[in-house]
């Protein structure tokens, strides 16, 4: 078996008395696009700062292509790591990050970065400070995507991209990955839009890793099931599932649960319930107890009709 490109062992980072990552482990497969998702604060940026050697361990194990990444060139010169912030010489315009990107990235192709250019319709020879918002962000997506690094992290680089130049993005990102497998991290809160993408998927919440699995896993594991209130009840209660989000509305209840596999779902339809998939994002949502008090407000519902994970206690799957 090929060593993960990533794999981190009982990871703790402090800032202080503050803990941005607590105990977490997991692998990354080679090869692969994972991505990586979680709200605001999480934790992801410092994880992905670890792994790319920009800051060390409080304590665990980090290893990148089987070696600890900091102040390591041997790992650091497969890696690329692109981000919203990215500080350029003052001076700069595009044309210059793409002619010096060749020093940093042995695998760079000039002509796939001039299609890019093309595609995005970035000025190369605007001064970077000058640049739109959306503009700068092409230009980490074309670094990003022409390096071909063994290993990319995208850390929600295309916050300034329109609809349009993110659906570009992906469909690169996409035909050029199956033309040159490799390592992609991705880092977003876009999940749906790119939930297509990814193979892997883990998902950080205040520092732990709640989620961690490939996506074709996840993608069927969530689903809704709406029936008679008494019979869902006991449904949920019989299969051990764990509720997400509870409605009800006169005498018909409708629960989000994780957990869903094939017998399960047999098993709800012979129930004769209504059982229909969710998408990633509202799974992710959902686990991470995000927009939970705007989503019952927009829905009418007070926090009270909720009940999470009540059939936990239930019957084992
Ligand atoms: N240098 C630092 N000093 C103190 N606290 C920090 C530092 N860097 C990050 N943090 C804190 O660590 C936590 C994790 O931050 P991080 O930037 O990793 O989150 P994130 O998941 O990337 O969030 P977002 O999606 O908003 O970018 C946050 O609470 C943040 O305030």
């Amino acid at each position: 078996m090929t060593t993960p490109v990533i794999e981190v062992r009982d990871l703790t980072k402090r800032f202080g008395s503050m803990t941005a990552l607590e105990q977490i482990s997991l692998t990354i497969p080679t090869d692969s696009i994972t991505g990586l998702l979680g709200r605001n604060g999480a934790g992801k940026t410092t994880l992905m700062h670890v792994l790319t050697g920009q800051d060390f361990p409080t304590s665990g194990e980090v290893r990148v292509f089987g070696q600890t990444p900091a102040e390591n060139a041997a790992v650091l010169q497969h890696v690329a790591f692109i981000k919203e912030s990215q500080k350029y010489p003052d001076d700069f315009k595009p044309s210059h990050v793409f002619r010096s990107a060749p020093w940093f990235f042995e695998n760079w192709d000039a002509d796939f970065a001039a299609q890019l250019v093309e595609d995005f319709r970035l000025p190369l020879n605007r001064r970077i400070k000058k640049l739109s918002r959306g503009q700068l962000s092409a230009v980490g997506v074309i670094v990003g995507l022409a390096s071909r690094a063994p290993l990319t992290f995208f850390d929600e680089p295309y916050l300034g991209l329109d609809a349009v130049a993110r659906q570009i993005f992906y469909d690169r990102l996409l035909a050029d990955y199956a033309e040159f497998p490799r390592t992609i991290v991705l880092s977003t809160h876009l999940i749906d839009e790119v939930a297509n993408l990814l193979e892997h998927v883990v998902v950080i919440d205040q520092g732990r890793i709640i989620l961690d699995a490939p996506a074709d896993e996840l993608r069927g594991r969530a689903a809704s099931i709406v029936g008679a209130k008494a019979d869902v009840d006991a449904f949920v209660v019989r299969r051990g599932l764990d509720i997400l989000k509870r409605d009800e509305l006169g005498g018909t209840a409708s629960v989000l649960v994780d957990g869903v596999d094939e017998v399960v779902r047999a098993d709800a339809l012979n129930s004769g319930l209504q059982l229909t998939p969710v998408s990633l994002q509202q799974l992710i949502v959902r686990r991470t107890g995000g927009a939970l008090a705007q989503t019952d407000a927009e829905a009418g519902h007070s926090p009270e009709t909720r009940t999470p994970r009540r059939a936990r206690q239930g019957a084992s799957r």
